[in-house]
């Protein structure tokens, strides 16, 4: 846990300060009962008026400073641990960033969600009570021991009798607890990851009438989690009544020997009172010392949690020839016998695949389901690595490519189309940044989605919803494919991009891809063939091999499963 500590580097002055001021504190919250003792047997025993009014003016003084250096300490705890959390999840946002798509699916979103959130969380509070508390507990209850120790040897062992029995409850607790709240942070995950499938799913959920199902599946985590919650809090609650019971003891036992000691003149009124208070901070002091145990453990599963995403090495990183690239006279894309593998014990999804894309040119992929096509369009821009043969962008091997300068050449649009909440400008400028209104009107003019958002009473600054559900899936398609071109990328790979437009609208779309961006190499992946058979050359992928490539005409003639799926495709058309 502590390891982490690094990212609160900047944040030293308050970290060091912080308990120092607390640590003053506390120094004045032991001596203030001493004081208290002075007043009433010095003091009001005597009838010394000056005196009294002197040692409650120490003890105001005290006070004011204790409470100016709590505030102090209360401003740096909140100043490093929110800086401290804001670093992390800086830092673990661009890890994740740097992530291949392997190492986030072997992650997976919901806990990541909760590992920059609840997870950083627990880590914050861990530091704001490491300033706050971590110096000052310990202090005051061997302190109290000490003090009750120095006003009296005798009664400071009821003090050191007291304290095993205080330390023994306060293990059972903890150690009772601990593990539950371990079960409670797993169970929040659990629910959590639930939850985000049931929002994101939900109009799944209610299409296949499995609403009632999935309720029954939230309440059973959640029940399952308020019953841990119910089992810890019952746990807890003897916390106080348990360590009362033992101070009311102690106190009993410090009134019945401090009493026999006041009769025989070994002890005064006021200490006796002192060392009452004695025995209330140090018992207040063990709970707040067993509470912090809590937030620890807490917070080491946590920093666990976080050390693990920031301990990732990402696998997609530039080589040592990075930024070494070709004179620049060869252009377009060469797999050389490219085979991919999603995991190291997972078969092959491509296999030895031989491919020249020239620049400029119009590659169609097509082929059945699961064939691979996503797949070999995801090694272009170094989503993944090839397993075995290299690939090469504009004569430059993708691994020798500066990450960045190579994605910025190229344009994807996925398979399922994403819209972020914002406006429909702002979408188009996540493409673009700062792109001009008439490049944006240019770019859905291009995309055949020009009239459509003309004709929103809002124009550009239309809102889009929650990953665009205030669109339909062609329309939303057509935004994504906007914001793809607005750039006009060198590469231009449309994943099925088209499969929810009207044929009329694919062609017109196809038309003017072809048209305003003369420069762009267009890779389009569609089980249309329609499609895709005016492209340059068409790749038929088949479980994750080559099956044909050529144009149309070639394939029809020397392609067997292309010739079968243009047939089905037009039995399907005739029936
Ligand atoms: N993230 C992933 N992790 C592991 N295996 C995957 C992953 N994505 C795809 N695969 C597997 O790789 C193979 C090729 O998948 P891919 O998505 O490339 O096919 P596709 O031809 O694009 O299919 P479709 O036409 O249905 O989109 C499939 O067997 C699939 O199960």
């Amino acid at each position: 846990m502590f390891n982490l500590l690094t990212y609160a580097k900047k944040y030293r002055k308050q970290i060091i300060l912080g308990p120092f001021f607390k640590f003053l504190e506390a120094c004045f919250e032991l001596v203030l009962p001493l004081f208290m003792a002075r007043l009433v047997d010095q003091g009001i025993r005597n009838n010394d008026r000056a005196y009294v009014i002197q040692m409650a003016g120490w003890m105001l003084l005290m006070s004011v400073i204790g409470l100016v250096c709590v505030m102090i300490c209360q401003y740096y705890a909140s100043i490093a641990s929110q800086g401290f959390g804001t670093e992390l999840r800086n830092q673990l946002m661009k890890k994740i960033n740097q992530l291949s798509h392997a190492e986030l699916n072997s992650f997976g979103t919901d806990t990541l969600i909760t590992r920059m959130t609840n997870d950083i969380n627990q880590l914050q509070l861990a530091l704001a009570m490491l300033i706050r508390l971590v110096i000052r507990a310990p202090f005051l209850s061997i302190g109290s021991v000490i003090m009750a120790f120095y006003i009296n040897v005798q009664m400071g062992l009821i003090f050191l009798l007291m304290l095993p029995i205080f330390c023994l409850i306060l293990y059972f607790i903890i150690k009772t607890t601990v593990p539950l709240y371990k079960k409670v942070q797993e169970k929040l995950d659990l629910l959590n990851r639930q939850i985000s499938q049931n929002l994101s799913g939900v109009r799944v959920i209610r299409a296949f009438a499995r609403k009632q199902m999935e309720e029954k599946h939230v309440n059973k985590v959640t029940d399952d989690l308020s019953s841990i919650y119910i089992r810890v809090s019952n746990i807890s609650a003897l916390l106080t009544p348990a360590t009362t019971l033992v101070m009311n003891l102690g106190i009993l036992a410090l009134l019945y020997l401090g009493g026999i000691k006041v009769e025989i003149g070994g002890l005064q009124q006021g200490e006796v009172l002192a060392l009452i208070n004695y025995m209330n901070q140090m018992l207040l002091a063990l709970i707040v010392v067993s509470n912090l145990v809590i937030i620890f453990t807490r917070a080491s599963a946590s920093a666990s949690r976080v050390s693990e995403v920031l301990a990732v090495v990402p696998s997609i990183t530039p080589s040592e020839n990075s930024g070494n690239l070709a004179d620049g006279q060869t252009k377009g894309i060469l797999f050389d016998h490219v085979s991919f593998r999603y995991q190291a014990d997972a078969g092959l999804a491509l296999t030895d695949i031989s491919l020249n894309i020239p620049a400029n040119s119009v590659l169609g992929i097509t082929g059945p389901t699961g064939g691979g096509k996503s797949t070999l369009t995801q090694l272009i821009p170094r989503f993944y690595d090839t397993s075995e043969g290299n690939l090469f962008v504009d004569g430059t091997n993708v691994r020798d490519w500066p990450i960045e300068k190579l994605r910025k050449k190229i344009a994807i649009t996925p398979q399922t189309a994403v819209l972020f909440t914002g406006t429909i400008r702002e979408n188009l400028q996540w493409g673009k940044e700062n792109a001009t209104d008439e490049e944006c009107w240019q770019a859905l003019e291009t995309a055949q989605c020009k009239e459509f958002v003309e004709n929103l009473s809002d124009g550009l600054d239309t809102k889009v919803y929650e990953s665009g559900k205030n669109f339909s899936g062609g329309q939303k398609q057509r935004l994504t494919i906007a914001r793809a071109l607005i750039h006009k990328p060198d590469v231009l790979i449309l994943d099925d991009s088209l499969s929810a437009l009207d044929y009329q609208t694919d062609l017109n779309l196809r038309k003017a891809l072809r048209h305003d961006l003369k420069e762009t190499t267009l890779i389009l992946i569609s089980q249309r063939i329609s499609s895709i058979q005016q492209a340059n050359q068409i790749l038929v992928l088949a479980s994750g091999k080559q099956v044909g490539l050529g144009t149309h005409e070639e394939l029809l003639r020397d392609s067997k499963d292309y010739q079968e799926i243009v047939a089905s495709q037009e039995e399907e058309n005739e029936s």
